[in-house]
């Protein structure tokens, strides 16, 4: 299947990562948010992105300005008539999946391929809740999207093989790896990640260690090239407690319960860098511990 435009849904950070490669890779790209200010900083990111790369020598200044001009935003769902592919990367929230899904579907082409690049949920319900469960699969990226070499591919029960075959053949566009997951709760990079992560958080509620022992615990003693805190910090804490949340109830096992402090500090809306405060507060030049 001939893929030239790709639509996105949400301009957070996974959303503005996901235009800035297939961008840059040649494709036209309409991205979509509820929410102008969004859209605004996402163009802003992705410009800001692509000039590291610009200074690195491993893209050109043309090269860039013609990938920007390939970026259209809307706040209209209507204008993904032109899409052959979508990519949801919305707030990791079922509920508004779905209703995106909903409000999508009426605009879509036939031959479209819808996908989410969800980082927990069943992708057979979620495509259960469309009209085109054979033309629709998980495409998850990792963050940051223009870094991260790995794509997890992920086929609902009813996903067929030539949608399957279409998003590989993206990821190779891509110049990034596909790996192929099956349809299990955070399937298999989240699985193993986002439990590491919570267990920091439980480290850091009980007392273990500060948060920058903690982190530098495993960067320093275990090569991760950051943190569990600062990852958490940087994933973006909602996202991490939605995929535990789907974990514990997705696996029925108490191993995967939520630590109350993650509970509590999205509730505060202490969220990480996304909101200038989590484990790490922002404000300042350099992050600082906030406990
Ligand atoms: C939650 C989910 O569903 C799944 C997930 O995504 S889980 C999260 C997975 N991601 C990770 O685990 C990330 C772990 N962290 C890292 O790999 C690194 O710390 C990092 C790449 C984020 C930053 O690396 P760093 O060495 O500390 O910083 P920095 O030197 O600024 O960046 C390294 C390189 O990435 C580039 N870079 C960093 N962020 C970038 C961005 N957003 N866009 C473009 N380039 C970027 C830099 O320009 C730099 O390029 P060179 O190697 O060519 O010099
Ligand atoms: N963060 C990460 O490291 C990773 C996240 N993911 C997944 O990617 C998805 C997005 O995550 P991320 O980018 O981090 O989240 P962000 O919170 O950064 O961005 C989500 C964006 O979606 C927007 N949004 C919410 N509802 C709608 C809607 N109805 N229509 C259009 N846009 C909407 C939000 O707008 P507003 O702010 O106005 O609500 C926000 O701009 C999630 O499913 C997440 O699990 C996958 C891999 C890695």
């Amino acid at each position: 299947m001939d893929i030239k435009t790709v639509g996105v849904i949400g301009a957070g950070q996974m959303g503005s990562g996901i235009a800035h490669v297939f961008a840059l890779a040649g494709f036209e790209v309409i991205l979509n948010d509820i929410d102008t200010g969004s859209l605004d900083r996402a163009i802003a990111s992705i410009g800001k992105n692509m000039d590291r790369q610009v200074k690195k020598d491993a893209v050109s200044e043309a090269d860039k300005d013609a990938a920007l001009k390939r970026i259209v935003t809307t706040q209209n769902t209507a204008d993904f008539s032109k899409a052959d592919l979508v990519i949801e990367a919305a707030t990791e929230d079922e509920a508004v999946k779905c209703k995106i899904f909903e409000s999508l579907i009426p605009h879509l082409a036939d031959h479209a391929i819808l996908t989410t690049n969800t980082s927990s949920i069943s992708i057979t319900r979620l495509a259960a809740a469309t009209d085109r469960p054979e033309r629709f699969m998980g495409f998850h990226f990792m963050n940051p999207v223009p870094v991260m070499k790995l794509v997890e591919l992920i086929r609902g029960i009813a996903t067929d093989d030539a949608t399957f075959q279409a998003c590989k053949g993206l990821v190779d566009k891509l110049g990034k790896t596909a790996s192929v997951a099956e349809d299990f709760p955070g399937f298999i990079v989240n699985r193993i990640l986002i439990p590491m992560i919570n267990e920091a958080v439980y480290a850091l509620h009980e007392g273990v260690g500060t948060a920058a022992s903690i982190d530098s615990g495993m960067t320093l003693g275990a090569a991760h090239p950051m943190g569990p805190l600062q990852l958490a910090d940087m994933i973006g804490l909602d996202t991490c407690l939605a995929i535990m949340r789907v974990l514990h109830e997705g696996m029925a096992d108490s191993k995967y319960r939520p630590c109350p402090l993650l509970v509590k500090y999205v509730e505060a809306g202490w969220l990480g860098r996304k909101s200038g405060r989590g484990f790490y507060d922002y404000s300042g030049d350099q992050p600082v511990p906030t406990r």
